[in-house]
């Protein structure tokens, strides 16, 4: 196993071509108008600078990535073959802040396929722009990554899930996007894709199919389940009423984080498949005394992140190039 010190300090980001003062995130905290705020964002080119520092400094060509969800970075230590890079080191990378994401990027041959894998991703509660919560996924493409696997913690709406269960993403419910906070805002580049990308195949079927195949075949499609995903703001747990109106509206899981990533992703038209593990109820009732924590939710990722550890690597043992499943 390599790791990388190479003591780089991270280039500045792109200013926005405006001058002001930064927070330690790199975050303006003096805009002058609204215009410039939305040119406030990673070139393609900053993209391409880190691509190919990464491409310099590993021989693995990864064309599987997969983003760890709340406690379920494990799924690096399977990777062979390991090249590791900590975020802090990858020029112009954000870094990690939260319990639960180790702030590592694992290059290695997952069943044999090269693959890249975030131990930790950025949410936007951590004060961080969606350009820049979303900028790992940017890169990925930029290295010929073709499938994005997503894995997040996520409440349980649907009354139906126990904790443990794991759901496939079907869909997922943008509710930031809601309001026009999408990362998507502001100039388009056509070298990473299309102004109005369609979401109304956002996850993948062939692979959906293939998780439940792959899940029976392991002996645990009993608590596989499928269905849409709910993203919020955060940084605060949901209150009750926001409970009842999110499982009015279907959504079946909610969580703070990954469609950003996946709009991000199906943009530059990569092939994207997302996993929730249920690691808390959603809390509905009044009644109840019990409440949303981030050590549960660490605690049942402990617990149940072998089995979808497991579910993922088989599955990427299946994914050809070209974007077939064998
Ligand atoms: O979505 P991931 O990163 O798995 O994390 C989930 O767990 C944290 C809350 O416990 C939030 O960050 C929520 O989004
Ligand atoms: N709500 C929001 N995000 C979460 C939850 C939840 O109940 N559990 C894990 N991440």
């Amino acid at each position: 196993m390599r790791h990388f010190f190479l003591g780089l300090a991270p280039p500045d980001v792109k200013r926005g071509r405006q001058a002001g003062n930064k927070s330690p995130l790199g975050i303006p905290t003096h805009h002058s108008n609204h215009s410039s705020l939305a040119s406030l964002r990673y070139t393609y080119e900053d993209g391409k600078k880190t691509a190919d520092w990464l491409l310099a400094n590993t021989k693995h060509r990864p064309k599987v990535a997969i983003i760890c969800g709340s406690g379920l970075g494990g799924l690096a230590d399977l990777l062979k073959d390991q090249v590791v890079f900590e975020y802090t080191k990858i020029p112009q990378f954000p870094h990690s802040t939260v319990a639960g994401h180790a702030g590592k990027l694992v290059f290695g041959n997952l069943s044999g396929k090269p693959t890249v894998v975030m131990q930790g991703r950025f949410h936007m509660y951590e004060g961080y722009p969606l350009w820049k919560v979303t900028f790992p996924v940017r890169v990925f493409s930029l290295l010929g990554v073709e499938t994005l696997i997503v894995t997040n913690a996520a409440g349980g709406l649907n009354p139906e899930y126990k904790v443990g269960d794991i759901m496939v993403i079907r869909d997922h419910i943008n509710m930031p996007g809601f309001a026009g906070v999408n990362p998507l805002v502001g100039p388009n580049d056509e070298r990473f894709g299309a102004r109005f990308p369609a979401m109304s195949d956002a996850y993948d079927r062939d692979l959906r199919k293939l998780a439940h195949t792959v899940a029976s075949e392991m002996g645990c499609s009993g608590s596989l389940r499928e269905g849409v995903y709910c993203s919020l703001g955060g940084p605060n747990y949901e209150t009750i009423a926001e409970c009842r109106f999110l499982q009015r509206l279907g959504a079946d899981s909610v969580g703070m984080s990954t469609v950003p990533e996946v709009i991000v992703a199906r943009h530059c038209g990569m092939r994207v498949f997302g996993f929730s593990l249920i690691t808390n109820k959603a809390v509905l009732d009044y009644e109840t005394k019990e409440k949303a924590n981030h050590a549960e939710v660490l605690e049942t990722s402990r617990q149940s992140a072998r089995v979808l550890e497991k579910l993922v690597s088989l599955m990427v043992q299946r994914i050809e190039r070209n974007n077939n499943v064998a």
